[in-house]
């Protein structure tokens, strides 16, 4: 298995490109589902899980072109066609590896008027139920059953009839699932406390371009009036916010300064506003962000996760890097999931100085943080490590990278681009 070997100390400096947003295609592409015509996206990061949804979507008869691009290019247009759906099943297998395989339910519900998916189980970062997603379809009149291991999702004769929730949790996918469905429903739909991070609104622009009557959209009350038949579209995915906020976290810990070209500043104003905080200069345009900072300069600073537009959880594990070169103490909250300080071990093998207690971290800085080998057990776990590993003293390897190549488009080549001192090895 590959490995990263990062040579810290670097200052990073230089322009490096933001791709298309991860979390928003995984909800893009199954909008596909929803239409006989082509739907085509661009600007679709080049990812693991990008490439596992599009083999998903085989699965229903779902056929994908990709136009020929210059395989030195970030990014990649493809255009999926569902005429005619030959299966609704998404078996475990390919369901397994991918959480968000989820989101077929709502779109094939829609379409044919049943879909069978696997359970996608939990995973390192907390249990993950799916209860929202399955109470929301009901809500909209769908009869769900579970039986080993799979949700089966039943619409009535002639279609879902649409209907009211009220989501006592915010969640984002079950938010994405019941939009899904909702927009071919035969009446209106309304989802109050509905999530409303940007991919949300991603796609809710993209559903809109297919003809779908959306109202309230960018707020937490969302009015769907369903329509009889939705239109293919071509769409340009957002650009990914939590990739931008860790290359942010990348360049500051190394006291750089870094041009994220594409990144929309206007998605990120919590970790804007808390890299701030900690003492990072952040000048912000319509085509990207520059960031700088000095790193005798950083300062400690508290921290809560929290559903948009507070201080997304994915950013949780790349800010408490950087608090680790901060002076002073910072308490981070994490609010969301409830496993997910599984990197303070391997931070701490790395020099660092934290104590958890729940769902708190306290980070007391700052220290000389120093390489050494480390396992990555989830995406932004991952990622915390390469950007301690880009600060340390010495030489990081980060493993199992299978984590990181879930969610970083070219992570290495994009590091090197502003001269970090990394490398994809292959295993000894
Ligand atoms: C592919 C994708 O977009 N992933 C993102 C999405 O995950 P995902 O959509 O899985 O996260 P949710 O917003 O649904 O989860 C939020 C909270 O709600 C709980 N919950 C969720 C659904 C449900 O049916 N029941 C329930 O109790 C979860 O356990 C969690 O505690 O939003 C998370 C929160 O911003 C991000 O960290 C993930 O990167
Ligand atoms: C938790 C994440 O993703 P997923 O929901 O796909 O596991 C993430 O992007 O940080």
């Amino acid at each position: 298995m590959d490995k990263l070997l990062i040579r810290g100390g670097n200052r990073l400096s230089g322009t490096l490109p933001i791709s298309g947003a991860k979390n928003a295609a995984l909800t893009l592409i199954p909008c596909a589902l929803l239409t006989e015509e082509a739907v085509t996206l661009r600007n679709l990061p080049r990812l693991a899980d990008i490439d596992g949804f599009q083999h998903l979507m085989t699965q229903f008869g779902v056929s994908h072109t990709i136009p020929g691009k210059r395989p030195e290019d970030f990014g990649r247009n493809v255009t999926l066609e569902a005429m005619r759906i030959t299966s609704s099943v998404a078996p475990y297998d390919l369901v397994r590896k991918m959480r968000a395989s989820i989101l077929v339910l709502g779109p094939l519900l829609a379409r044919t008027g049943e879909a069978t998916v696997s359970l996608p189980g939990g995973c390192a970062i907390g249990n993950r139920p799916i209860d929202l997603h399955l109470k929301a379809l009901e809500a909209f009149g769908a009869q769900i059953e579970m039986a080993a291991g799979y949700v089966k999702a039943m619409a009535p004769d002639g279609g879902l009839p649409g209907g009211e929730f009220d989501f006592p949790v915010v969640s984002v996918g079950a938010t994405e699932n019941a939009l899904m469905a909702a927009v071919l429903a035969n009446g209106t739909s309304r989802l109050i406390n509905a999530a409303r991070e940007p991919e949300i609104v991603d796609l809710c622009n993209l559903l809109t371009a297919m003809g779908a009557e959306i109202e309230g959209i960018g707020t937490s009350e969302l009015t769907i009036h369903g329509v009889r038949k939705l239109n293919g579209a071509t769409y340009k995915v957002m650009p990914d916010r939590i990739e931008a906020g860790s290359y942010a976290c990348a360049a500051a810990i190394t006291g750089g300064e870094v041009r994220l070209e594409g990144a929309e500043a206007g998605d990120m104003g919590s970790t804007i506003h808390a890299l701030r905080n900690i003492g990072v200069e952040i000048d912000t345009d319509k085509k990207g962000i520059t960031v700088s900072a000095e790193t005798g300069k950083l300062k400690a600073h508290n921290l809560t996760t929290a559903p948009f537009p507070g201080l997304a959880t994915d950013m949780q594990a790349q800010l408490m890097s950087l608090l680790c070169k901060a002076e002073g103490t910072s308490v981070l909250k994490e609010t969301i999931f409830e496993n997910r300080f599984m990197h303070v071990p391997e931070l701490t093998r790395m020099g660092a100085n934290i104590e958890t207690e729940g769902r708190t971290a306290i980070v007391r800085g700052p220290v000389e943080l120093t390489g050494a080998e480390v396992m990555a057990t989830d995406l932004r776990a991952s990622m915390s490590l390469v950007i301690a590993g880009l600060a340390g003293k010495g030489e990081t390897t980060v493993r199992r990278l299978y984590h990181l190549d879930r969610g970083y488009e070219r992570l290495e080549e994009k590091l090197q681009l502003v001269g970090a001192d990394i490398e994809r090895v292959g295993d000894d």
